[in-house]
């Protein structure tokens, strides 16, 4: 194995009410790879991510190994309204906590949330709330990232900037696996990972 190989799936299949969406779907990440994860609505995105993330073996076949801890963001936020953004980061459910206060102020800062570290996330709109949920992705050290539609809910300037850590990340040995139904910019240099029915490539 290459030291530099965070992730290796083997012969995958997923199969979900009694349909096949994919089988024998090989691939691996390494350090500094991008990879942009694409599919029609039910392809298996998801259902691919959470099996590579260890959270779901329900109907799946072959054969994941992550030589590194694994950042995962799914579509549904996992900020709970009650909590401030930064209790929220504090005490996340991924069990990855984040005990600096300082730390996570310059985390909400980087994602435009500067000012509503203190505001109860569920007075926040759509965006910001997806937001804080980004928010750790400047905290992290975890070097494989398994991202399920990002950028959902996020405007513009948001996607560009979200697009820039990416970019970082990868440059400093991790590797980013994301779902998008967006189009990359064109600044990213991006392997592509097509589920298409029955079938992957
Ligand atoms: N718990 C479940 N029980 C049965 N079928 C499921 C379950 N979860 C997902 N599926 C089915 O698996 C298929 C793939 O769903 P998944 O959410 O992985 O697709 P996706 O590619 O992420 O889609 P989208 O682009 O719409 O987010 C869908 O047809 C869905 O109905």
């Amino acid at each position: 194995m290459s030291a530099s190989i965070l992730l290796e799936a083997a012969n995958l299949g997923i199969e979900r009410g009694g349909r096949q969406l994919f089988s024998e779907f090989s691939f691996s990440l390494s350090a500094g790879d991008i990879v942009h994860l694409r599919g029609e609505n039910g392809a298996g995105k998801t259902s691919l991510l959470r099996m590579l993330a260890g959270l779901s073996r329900y109907g799946f076949d072959g054969l994941v190994q992550r030589h590194s801890a694994c950042l995962y963001l799914g579509h549904q936020s996992a900020v709970k309204g009650l909590l401030t953004p930064r209790e929220n980061l504090h005490w996340h459910p991924s069990g990855e906590a984040f005990p600096d206060d300082v730390a996570i102020d310059a985390a909400l800062a980087e994602v435009g949330l500067f000012g509503y570290e203190d505001v109860p996330a569920g007075q926040l709109s759509a965006g910001q709330q997806r937001r804080v949920d980004l928010a750790r992705l400047y905290l992290s050290q975890r070097p494989l990232w398994l991202l399920d539609e990002p950028f959902t809910a996020i405007d513009a300037q948001g996607v560009e900037r979200l697009q820039q850590r990416f970019i970082a990340h990868a440059e400093h040995g991790g590797a980013v696996l994301l779902s998008s139904h967006q189009m990359l910019d064109a600044n990213v240099t991006a392997r592509v990972l097509e589920i298409s029915a029955g079938a992957a490539q």
